[in-house]
């Protein structure tokens, strides 16, 4: 529901929105400009009365004088018959500078009111705002959502580069835009006259004057008590008729004043609605407090980049959720497959799922969890896949399913198996699928496997779990999933470093040359994506359908695309790596991996790897190029072997991209494991992580566990656990 509220105004408003909100700052910028070219004067030391009498003096064909909210003085006036304008110093009433209305303020004014197109444009301005206000607190409450709760709203964001974009902006610029969509509804809605205050008519001219000699126009007493901060306008009777008056407008109201007597004849006081009228226009453009002006035009910069990566996130929401082909009804189906999905992987998977039970024979309905209905007659088994998100909660798509669940009276006959999606980086893994397993368990609802769970959306550990189905259901069913991959491209092979064949651990370096980036393909998106250390490259060997994941260890400003690659008995991909000579060529994409990167900021860096593990942390050391403290930790088998990287690691220590380097070889004598330094140097690093020092580590899962466990027995003086580093974004690891 709070998608729906923020997708739809958001697809179909998000030109208007965003014509409306650059125009806007476009006039957010006149009101600052014209009070830094504005002669003023300070509060209660000048009366209208004291300028009228100035302006009159030096322009006897003063028609009107006018002074902005930014405080400055205009006069229009006659002379020799023709009409002229100037800019005045209220102090003097000397002309400072001609009056010159700007044409470009004119043109954006009329595009923000009207879009050229009078009242049919300003109602689809007011519409733009109410749609503006609507994405506002929507955006707002999903975002909270996805924190996993108010309190953490304000945390990192997460996600591809294009949500966090838009949720960074939409942070930044939430206040703003409320503030000037709530204020853009209310003019939109005086002007119609839907609420009072826009419109309020000046009173009338009054029926008598008393027609004798004129009064100077600064012995006016009714002027002497205005002071020059309240007026708006003073309009001048015209010369020689004794039956005008002058007009006069003020902050408090309007009215009329005798030429002969000086009495003010008929005054209009505003009243509260036009007040809060005026308020709110203040609020809105700035005009008069300009400072607030151009925040509010700030923010509203932020307006067209959310449209674009709002179009873009839901595009890709819409290219990752696939269309289930041969969708049987839920009363009619056999089998019933419910998806807990966010931004759209875990339909993937379930499509993968039904088709494959599909082509056995079943008679499959895949559905939302949202959708859990009281009773499925012919279903023989459900089956949950279900993702996690904010922190271990429920994904969009079955944010109402636990209620469901438990307004279920019985629980059905048929048996259930739940499979979690989520990620180990996140404290709470997979903890929504426990939930729900849970939860389907209190109820009694029989299982028809054991719980399993899916990191980082393995396609291997899928297939795994489709082998557990394939024997509980006693038929043959392989799942080969092939997520929605980004388009590929060719990379040519440069040059290879070979290592670690004397100590069985065959391990290559390759360095590859990107594609060339053409203006072309960079705007139509088709250029191969930027990347950095840390992010990951898909590729795919001959005769397989799975690409293989590697991290980088060079970003784009390096120049080419490094990874590090041990060779697997038996392994395809691997193999093919290994078989490559330069000027080879092979297919491959990259997966951004914005969570494994070093934070922002001075502080050090305690970077942990070993074997291949090492690639992306050399590659953080490589771009250190503002030379923050780095330590790397590296695990090898032989230093005679296997030590990656031994020359440019010695050159980044004499540049100093590299502070320290600590090495722990397991097949020499003394046989140390990187775990082993990392207790050895217990106090250095306390030290560092008070200073605020972040942790990465990449490599095998047995290396990261024994890291774990000695970094807790480290970190525990300091009542610090990974966990802990890890929720404040100081702890991160790329396990495989
Ligand atoms: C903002 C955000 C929060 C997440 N929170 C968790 C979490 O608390 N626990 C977890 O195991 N995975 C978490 N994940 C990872 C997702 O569950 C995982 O990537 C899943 O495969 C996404 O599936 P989907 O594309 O169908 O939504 C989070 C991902 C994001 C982007």
């Amino acid at each position: 529901m709070l998608r729906q509220l923020h997708k739809f105004p958001g697809l179909l408003a998000a030109l208007l929105v965003s014509v409306l909100a650059l125009s806007g700052a476009v006039l957010s910028v006149f009101p600052a400009l014209e009070r830094s070219g504005a002669v003023t004067a300070p509060a209660g030391t000048i009366s209208a009365a004291d300028l009228a009498g100035r302006i009159a003096d030096r322009y006897p064909g003063v028609e009107q004088i006018r002074r902005a909210p930014s405080g400055k003085v205009t006069v229009l006036y006659f002379e020799n018959g023709f009409p002229a304008s100037v800019v005045v110093d209220p102090a003097s009433g000397q002309s400072v500078a001609d009056y010159v209305p700007s044409g470009v303020e004119r043109w954006v004014t009329n595009l923000h009111r009207s879009l050229f197109l009078d009242d049919a444009g300003r109602i689809a301005a007011g519409l733009g705002a109410l749609a503006m206000l609507m994405l506002a607190v929507s955006g707002l409450q999903m975002t909270a959502r996805r924190m996993g709760g108010w309190s953490r709203i304000l945390g990192r964001a997460r996600g591809s580069r294009r949500q966090r974009l838009h949720v960074d902006f939409g942070r930044m610029a939430v206040a703003g835009l409320m503030l000037s969509a709530l204020t853009g509804m209310y003019m939109s809605l005086a002007t119609f006259d839907v609420i009072p205050g826009g419109t309020a008519k000046a009173p009338g001219m009054p029926a008598e004057v008393n027609g004798g000699p004129t009064m100077p126009v600064n012995w006016i007493d009714a002027f002497r008590n205005i002071d020059l901060g309240d007026l708006r306008e003073l309009t001048f009777p015209y010369l020689d008729d004794p039956t005008d008056a002058y007009r006069i407008k003020t902050a408090t109201g309007d009215g009329y004043v005798d030429q002969a007597t000086g009495l003010m004849l008929v005054w209009r006081d505003h009243g509260a609605a036009r007040r809060v009228y005026e308020t709110i226009y203040m609020l809105h453009t700035g005009q008069g407090l300009w400072w607030l002006g151009l925040i509010l035009g700030v923010t509203a910069l932020a307006v067209p980049v959310m449209s674009v990566t709002g179009v873009l996130v839901w595009a890709s929401r819409r290219r990752t959720r696939p269309r289930i082909k041969a969708n049987i009804s839920a009363r009619s189906a056999d089998t019933v497959i419910l998806v807990g999905s966010e931004s759209g992987s875990t339909w993937g998977f379930a499509r993968t799922l039904h088709d494959a039970l599909t082509a056995n024979g079943h008679k499959v309905h895949t559905g939302a969890m949202d959708s859990l209905a009281p009773a499925y007659p012919h279903a023989d088994r459900m089956l949950i896949l279900a993702a996690t998100y904010g922190d271990g909660t429920a994904p969009a798509s079955a944010k109402r399913f636990m209620a469901r669940l438990e307004a279920m009276r019985t629980a059905p006959a048929r048996p259930v198996a739940v499979l979690g999606f989520g990620d180990r980086q996140f404290p709470k893994f997979c903890r929504f699928a426990q939930d729900v397993e849970r939860a389907l368990a209190r109820k009694g609802w029989p299982s028809l496997m054991p719980f399993a769970t899916i990191d980082c959306q393995s396609a291997q550990a899928f297939a795994r779990w489709g082998a557990e189905l394939s024997e509980v259901l006693g038929e043959g069913l392989t799942l080969t999933h092939m997520p929605v991959r980004p388009r590929s491209h060719t990379l040519t092979l440069l040059a290879r470093s070979d290592y670690g064949e004397a100590v069985q651990a065959p391990t290559s370096i390759f360095r590859f040359a990107p594609p060339h980036r053409g203006l072309l393909a960079r705007l139509t998106g088709r250029s191969f994506p930027r990347f950095a250390a840390g992010d990951l490259v898909g590729i795919q060997a001959p005769g397989s359908d799975m690409p293989r994941y590697y991290s980088l260890a060079s970003g784009t400003s390096d120049g080419w695309l490094e990874i590090c690659v041990r060779k697997h008995p038996g392994g395809l991909c691997s193999g093919h790596l290994h078989a490559l000579r330069p000027g080879d060529r092979i297919e491959a994409f990259i997966k951004p991996n914005p969570e494994f990167r070093p934070t922002g900021g001075r502080a050090p860096v305690i970077l942990i790897g070993a074997g291949t593990g090492v690639g992306p942390l050399v590659g953080f050391v490589r771009g250190n190029r503002r030379r923050r403290p780095m330590h790397l930790y590296f695990g090898g088998r032989d230093p005679a072997s296997d030590y990656l990287y031994e020359g440019e690691i010695a050159e980044w220590l004499g540049d100093k991209r590299l502070s320290r380097v600590t090495t722990a070889f397991s097949r020499v004598a003394g046989r140390d494991y990187v775990q082993d330094y990392i207790r050895r140097d217990a106090e250095a690093l306390r030290a560092m992580i008070a200073q605020g020092a972040q942790i990465m580590v990449c490599g095998g899962r047995n290396m990261a566990d024994g890291v774990r466990s000695a970094l807790e027995d480290v970190l525990a003086p300091l009542s610090l656990t990974p966990t802990t580093l890890k929720a404040q974004g100081r702890y991160a690891e790329d396990v495989y």
